[in-house]
This record gives structure tokens, sequence and C-alpha cells, in this order.
């Protein structure tokens, strides 16, 4: 697939950075209120100039693939280890999946190619060395040498951007500029590289709902989202819920996106939106006879407050007509919170 055709226009807001980072007072502002703006209405945004060099995007992705090539029994050296208080390290969800998948027609022969693709995603999560409530796994290293010290560069590669970001969303949401920055230190951020398999187009067509990754808003303040030229990613439509909108990938854009935690500070002002991953477009869905859809990877920077950090409602965001809904909350109540009220 090509990527998106210059001439159709994006199907979110795009805003290009170097209006904020080269660029006069006035233009810096409007910028960044157009940004708060996409993040009010859609809660998700394309990012042009966003900083991210392309060549350590490539080779990010490069890497990557050379990883998720690697068989499945070097990948398991580096497990993610079991339960989800930790998130670091090689996650492969298995077959089961798929199977729960055939609700369709439960021919032999398409039993046999899904379990030929195998499953949904795969995935490896890598945080800062610093970051000692959730130590990285990484495999031994005659595995695969290039890839701890690639995914660690990584990280900080897209720290430093994501700075920009946050020092845009705080000014054009009426805080100081290091407002929202001074909250995150960087070394509480994860980098999640994901791979999506091959998988035959039927697994989704006949799962009555499954998805390569089911409907969800993000933990995080804020989310940068690289996508390969696949597609598939699709986000919610805030005005028409259940309605979701195709986010076709943009050569040299990133998409960001508000969380949960950074719409509880805004006061709900900033919109934390759900998005899925489901198969690419039609016409890029199947190669071959064998219904097969292309591989899909992205990779995603999750960004959080340092965890023992109180955060109160944004001043900017609290007057008379909107009182604060939300009590301060540390990083570490708030994922407490969340999790007891999911079990
Ligand atoms: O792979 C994608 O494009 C989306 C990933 C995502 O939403 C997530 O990891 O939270
Ligand atoms: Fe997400």
């Amino acid at each position: 697939m090509s990527p998106h055709p210059a001439s159709v226009p994006p199907s979110l807001p795009l805003i290009d950075l170097a209006n904020f980072t080269d660029s006069s007072p006035e233009q810096r502002m409007k910028t960044a209120k157009q940004l708060v703006v996409a993040c009010q209405d859609v809660g998700f945004v394309y990012i042009v100039n966003h900083g991210v060099p392309k060549e350590a995007l490539t080779r990010a992705f490069q890497v990557s693939e050379d990883f998720y090539n690697l068989p499945q029994e070097d990948k398991l050296k580096a497990p993610h280890p079991p339960g989800w208080a930790v998130h670091r390290g090689y996650s492969w969800p298995g077959l089961e999946k798929v199977s729960e998948a055939i609700s369709g027609p439960n021919d032999e022969d398409t039993v046999s190619k899904l379990r030929a693709v195998q499953d949904f995603k795969e995935s490896y999560e890598v945080g800062s060395e610093n970051n000692t409530d959730q130590p990285n796994v990484w495999p031994p290293n005659d595995v695969y040498p290039e890839w701890r010290p690639t995914m660690q560069r990584f990280y900080w590669t897209c720290f430093e951007a994501a700075k920009t970001i946050l020092r845009a969303l705080a000014l054009g949401i009426g805080l100081q500029e290091e407002e929202l920055l001074r909250l995150h230190s960087g070394d509480y951020n994860q980098l999640r590289l994901l791979n999506y398999p091959p998988i035959a187009a039927k697994a989704l067509e006949h799962g009555g709902g499954f998805e390569r990754m089911p409907a969800h808003t993000d933990w995080s303040t804020i989310t940068m989202l690289f996508q390969d030229d696949c597609g598939g990613l699709q986000v919610e439509d805030p005005k028409k819920p259940g309605n979701f909108t195709d986010v076709e990938p943009i050569d040299g854009a990133l998409v960001m996106n508000i969380g949960d935690l950074m719409m509880r500070w805004s006061n709900d002002t900033l919109r934390s939106t759900k998005h899925r991953v489901t198969l690419p477009p039609l016409q890029d869905r199947i190669s071959g006879d064998t219904g097969i859809t292309r591989q899909r990877k992205s990779i995603v920077y999750f960004l959080t407050t340092d965890p023992d950090t109180v955060v109160e409602t944004m001043s900017s965001c609290v007057d008379e007509k909107h009182p604060a809904k939300y009590e301060p909350i540390t990083q570490r109540e708030y994922n407490a919170l969340k999790a007891s009220m999911q079990y």
C-alpha cells in the first residue's frame, strides 16, 4: 500500500510541530492551541516534524522486524513476567485466541490456515533502566546483540520528541510551558514494539468482534504511535460511539493521543478516545489467493509521570462553571484504582 495520498484530507487533524519549534511567539501559541483543540475534539492527532529522526525510526522498525523474525524459542528467552503488574519483555499470547475466533465456517481448512498464521499480535515492552519498579527483561546478548542498545537508545529519542509535545500541550491549555514536562522525568515511560503477524482474514471476519487489538483507551498521559504502511488503526468517533474511523498511515507523521491520566488531570477537557486495530482497508487486505492479510508493525511510546508525584487538576481547566471533578492523585494510586475497577 502506498502512503496516504496528499490530495485526500486526513481523517484526523494534522499539526506541523515546526510551527511550534521554529517560529514567532504568536505562531507558537497558535500551534499549541490547535493541538489542544484537536485533543479536545478527537483526542487523536497526526504530528509532522515531530523531532524523531527518520533514520532512528527506520532503524527501530528494522531491528523490530529482525527481532520478530527470530525463532520463537529465542524470543521466549526474554519472557514477559507473569501477571499484569510488570510490562516488560516479550509477550506471545499463544494460539487460543485464534481458535476462539473461529465462530464462522469451522471447516478443517480454515482451522489449519488459522493455526498456520497463529496469533493476532506479539509485543515487546521496554522501560528506562532507571525504573526499579519495572526492571527491563532482555534476551541473552548472543540472541540478538543489537536489540538492547537500539531499543534503549530509541526510548530516549522518543522522550526528546515528546518533550516538545508536552510543552505545546501545556502552553495551549493555559499552563506554564514546562508545567507538564516537569511531571515527567522520562524514567516511567514505556516503549512497545508491536508485530501483528499475517493472519487469515477469516479469523477476524468471522470472529464476531475480534480485532488485531480490541478497542481500548490508553492508561498513559499521552501516547505517540508510529505505524508502518499497512493500516488498520481506527479511532472511535466521539460524537458517534461505536463508529470507528480509519487512521491511515501518513508518511513522516506520528499519531499522538491523549491517555486516561491526562484526561483526568484536564478535568475531562482533553479526551482519551477509544481506538483499536482491525484488518487493513479492503483493498490492502488480502495477499495472494490464500486470503492472508499483510503483517503490520507499529511502535508505541506511552508517557507517564513519576509514580509518586501528586498531580492536581490543571488550574486552567477549572472555573466556577467547571469545578474540579477529581481528587489529586499519584500515578501509582491511579493505576491501583483502575486495576480495582477492572477486577
Ligand atoms: O498498533 C497500533 O497501531 C495501536 C497500538 C495501541 O493502541 C496500544 O498499544 O495501546
Ligand atoms: Fe492504545
